[in-house]
């Protein structure tokens, strides 16, 4: 998939707030192409009032900065913008460097379906800090929304367990490619399929879907409309009973349903989409059952979300198979947007001299940006499932006895024990601006998501007050951001 080619036909490149460019140009002007900078893309918080975030976007981000150059077009435009003074924007040699740019940043990234929480890098970019500039803005919408949307989807499928999910969103999404990013995002984190086409081509998802009431009300009765939909489609049968009185319409599919067996085929479902699912699912299955339907699936749909899922399923005992989830999910309705961050690490005059590290001071503990050139070290357990997490710098030697202490509370801190096996987290995506990761296909990703919730603890996953993971700075690079803190109040 090429978003930029096969999605919009025209370059992205100028898909980026306009501040990206003004500071692009302002090391341009000042003579600052050398210098250098680090910079890392990480979240503060969960969504959803949850304990774990299933990191999404990176393919996308990938053929993003595959394609960032500026054409002739892109230039000129960018030559065309007036300052508050009426005069040029950007001076005629920017615009220049601009026609000759090419992505030179290493970036590191953390697998697309990986578990992350909060502070952790998601993305790390390093090289010419006029160009680490640029891409922020993209980094932060993709990564962000996708993720989003990936762990609400995540968190649908704990609720459903081992039931088919289908994503029904692109009536309420956000737009068209809100649309599309959430049909990818819902089927990595846990949807078995989505009913947005284009998604489907696109990305190579599976596409289902029903038939809606309209299809019902457009005949004279909900009987031959059943019938109809049967003649032409005699393999892809599930009617949506509720148009009229949801029972007669379970009876009525049955009828239609022994005609189809009659001819060899079968009833593949029925759809309920308003009143008391849990109720109706277990009439319906008793009335499909006692005609020898016992395989007809039951799809329940209408403003479904996973605590909804969970209390049909685990309080009410209802009779549900296959949940269609729309808006909660592509629009994600309590949450509208993951609040991922691009902060800055450190910077260096030119590739030659040394990095300074470089924090953001704020009031709140838990806004103070964290130093250094960051790695995410994950440390597991002898069974294999996850102990805690630990942020270092990557290009300081690590002490012989690791303890890992949360940026927000040094009271929570944990000491790992020696021998314990590790993984770290991010991967080389970028090298000097080429390629050397080999993308995944969507299933191997979607197949990570389900891998990697199974290693963490159950805690985690509920959805009221959850476990807090340990994720901490490891100590030296704690103490260096203290010390950080304390020069800069010094200053004041
Ligand atoms: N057993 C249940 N327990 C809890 N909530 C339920 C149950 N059954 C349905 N709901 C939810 O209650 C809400 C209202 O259902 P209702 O049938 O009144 O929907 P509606 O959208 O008003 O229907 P209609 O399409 O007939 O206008 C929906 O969000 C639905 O998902
Ligand atoms: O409820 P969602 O999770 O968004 O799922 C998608 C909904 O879209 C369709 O109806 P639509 O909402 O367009 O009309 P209706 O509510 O009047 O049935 C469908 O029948 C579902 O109810
Ligand atoms: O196929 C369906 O049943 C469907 C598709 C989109 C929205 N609601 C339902
Ligand atoms: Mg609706």
């Amino acid at each position: 998939m090429n978003i930029t080619k096969d999605l919009y036909g025209t370059s992205l490149s100028l898909l980026t707030d306009l501040y990206q460019f003004t500071m692009a140009y302002g090391y341009w002007k000042t003579g600052h192409l050398n210098k250098e900078g680090v910079f890392h893309a990480y979240f503060r918080k969960h969504p959803f009032k949850g304990g774990f975030t299933v990191a999404c976007g990176l393919d996308y981000l990938i053929d993003f900065l595959q394609n960032l150059k500026f054409s002739a077009d892109e230039v000129a435009y960018l030559a065309s913008l007036n300052g508050s003074d009426g005069k040029p924007l950007f001076e005629e040699g920017f615009i220049d460097y601009l026609r000759d740019f090419k992505f030179s940043c290493d970036i590191e990234a953390v697998a697309e379906g990986t578990v992350v929480f909060p502070n952790e890098p998601l993305v790390r970019v390093k090289g010419p800090i006029l160009e680490c500039m640029l891409i922020e803005t993209p980094i932060l919408n993709i990564i962000n929304f996708q993720s989003l949307i990936a762990t609400k989807a995540a968190r649908l499928r704990l609720s459903a367990k081992d039931d088919q999910l289908l994503e029904f969103g692109l009536r309420r999404a956000q737009g068209i490619d809100g649309s599309l990013a959430a049909s990818r995002a819902s089927y990595i984190g846990g949807c078995d399929a989505t009913s947005n086409v284009l998604a489907g081509k696109l990305f190579g998802i599976p596409v289902k879907g029903t038939h809606a009431h309209s299809w019902v009300m457009s005949f004279d009765s909900e009987l031959s409309a059943f019938e109809t939909y049967a003649e032409a489609m005699p393999n892809n049968c599930v009617f949506l009973v509720d148009t009229y009185d949801t029972i007669q319409g379970v009876a009525h599919a049955i009828e239609v349903g022994k005609k189809l067996k009659a001819q060899g085929h079968e009833l593949n479902g029925i759809r309920l989409d308003s009143g008391d699912l849990a109720y109706l699912s277990i009439q319906a299955r008793e009335m499909l059952d006692h005609a020898g339907f016992e395989s007809t699936a039951i799809v329940a749909s209408n403003d479904l979300d996973e605590y909804l899922i969970a209390n049909l399923k685990n309080e009410q005992n209802a009779q549900i198979n296959i949940w269609g989830v729309g808006t909660k999910l592509a629009a994600s309705f309590d949450q509208p947007a993951l609040g991922g961050v691009y902060k800055i690490g450190a910077v260096k005059e030119n590739k030659d001299s040394h990095w300074k590290y470089k924090i953001k001071l704020s009031e709140q503990l838990i806004k103070v940006s964290n130093p250094g050139i960051q790695q995410v070290r994950r440390y597991y357990y002898p069974d294999g499932q996850c102990m805690a997490d630990m942020i270092f710098d990557e290009i300081e030697e690590l002490p012989t006895k690791i303890k890992v202490i949360d940026p927000s509370d040094s009271f929570r801190n944990k000491r790992i024990p020696d021998y314990t096996e590790y993984e770290d987290l991010l991967q080389p995506i970028f090298k000097k601006g080429d390629l050397v990761y080999k993308r995944p296909e969507i299933k191997e990703i979607k197949e990570r998501v389900a891998q990697q919730m199974s290693l963490f603890h159950s805690g985690i996953k509920r959805f009221s007050n959850p476990h807090i993971y340990p994720v901490g700075l490891e100590e030296s690079l704690y103490d260096k951001k203290s010390a950080l803190i304390l020069m800069h109040k010094n200053e004041e």
